[in-house]
């Protein structure tokens, strides 16, 4: 007990400490080509420029005013919400999201979004244990996580039993087939265990993952641009649910990716579409189908792409095997001798298309309602 209270008091007089030293000058954050902003402070400033000493190393630096920026007071540092900014700009965000991915905090909110950075390297922050920190919850008493925004959204719909929507967002490669998955994860870890056939009443959380906004979801479906994925209809038990949404998800992501993804300059396994998946529950909570839709594939990419960019995986993919199914569709040569295939790259460090062709054809059956796409 002593010990715990030496500990925070020790805290507390550093933080003190820091706040005093803070308060001794006019921080700011100065815009820096190679680091993107570093810290220093104000030593003399005119209407339009001002005379800046940087913090690491004492360069003095002349620098216009208006490309300064109001630095934040130490005891902001690490913040779970940037919200809670006092100075929000650009330079105090990256600086908050900076000093948490070096301490392995990958999620942070900013105000009712969450931001995620991409940690290229698997982290320890999906096991059951953490699923069950996140379960009942509300966001203030966690640490922000992608399962605090699913928690979130399953509360809303058994409270409000209407309808959500989580979309995801960002650039290629951000990581948002990867934080699509977690949200699978989660939901079929909480839905209940009890399943029952054929209700009528069922709510969706729906999640997209895409790089356009949630209206092009209004996009008109046809049959061939939608996949279900249909509730076994018997009673399970906890065991045999477990991850059965998962699994079927995972069962479908071949096929998905064969045809939608390519190798890309930023992402090996690029998803060159747009993903909307549903996921229903019964008014008990238990999961009673999924739906994936796509839409606004990259068609063009068959005939045109960057030379250190692949076409769609399954050309590839194709092209490696050998067999009746090649023979019927008259391809006897390899990528070589076709030109939609021989002006760009043509492999991937670390992937071989002949295994990915073998997952890919063991999945078809299972993964496709009344065979879909099969051929
Ligand atoms: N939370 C995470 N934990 C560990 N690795 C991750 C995480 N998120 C992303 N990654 C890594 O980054 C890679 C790219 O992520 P992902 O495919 O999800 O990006 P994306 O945003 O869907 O890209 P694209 O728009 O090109 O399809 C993944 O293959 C994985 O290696």
């Amino acid at each position: 007990m002593n010990g715990l209270r030496n500990t925070h008091g020790t805290e507390a007089a550093r933080a003190a400490a820091l706040q005093a030293e803070f308060n001794e000058k006019k921080w700011v954050w100065v815009p820096d080509e190679k680091e993107g902003y570093l810290a220093g402070w104000v030593h003399q400033e005119d209407q339009e420029t001002a005379q800046i000493i940087m913090s690491a190393g004492g360069e003095i630096r002349q620098v216009p005013l208006y490309a300064l920026s109001k630095m934040n007071p130490p005891k902001f540092d690490r913040v779970d919400d940037i919200a809670d900014l006092t100075f929000l700009n650009e330079a105090s965000v990256v600086h908050n999201l900076r000093l948490r991915y070096g301490s392995g905090a990958i999620y942070t909110y900013s105000g009712l979004f969450l931001v995620a950075i991409n940690p290229y390297q698997n982290l320890p922050l999906y096991t059951d244990a953490i699923i069950q920190q996140y379960r009942n919850k509300r966001r203030d008493e966690n640490p922000p996580h992608i399962f605090a925004v699913t928690e979130r959204a399953w509360i809303n719909m058994q409270d409000e039993r209407e309808n959500q929507s989580i979309l995801i967002t960002g650039e290629s490669g951000a990581g948002k087939t990867e934080s699509t998955k977690k949200v699978i994860q989660y939901l079929s870890a909480i839905a209940t265990d009890v399943h029952i056939p054929n209700s009528s009443h069922t709510h969706s959380p729906s999640m997209s993952s895409s790089y356009v906004a949630i209206p092009s979801i209004g996009l008109p479906r046809s049959r061939n641009r939608s996949m279900s994925i249909i509730g076994s209809g018997s009673i399970m038990t906890a065991k045999e649910r477990l991850g059965l949404l998962e699994r079927q998800i995972i069962q479908a992501n071949p096929v998905l990716e064969a045809f939608g993804n390519a190798q890309t300059q930023r992402n090996n396994n690029s998803s060159r579409f747009g993903k909307f998946i549903r996921i229903s529950f019964a008014p008990d909570g238990s999961i009673s189908g999924a739906n994936i839709d796509w839409y606004l594939l990259e068609k063009s990419r068959v005939v045109v792409r960057s030379p250190a960019e692949r076409n769609f995986h399954v050309f590839y993919q194709l092209l490696s095997t050998s067999g009746p199914l090649k023979d019927s569709l008259l391809l006897d040569g390899n990528i070589e001798n076709y030109e939609f295939l021989n002006r760009s790259r043509r492999e991937i460090d670390g992937v071989n298309d002949r295994d990915d062709w073998d997952t890919l054809i063991v999945s078809l059956p299972s993964c496709l309602h009344e065979r879909e796409l099969a051929y």
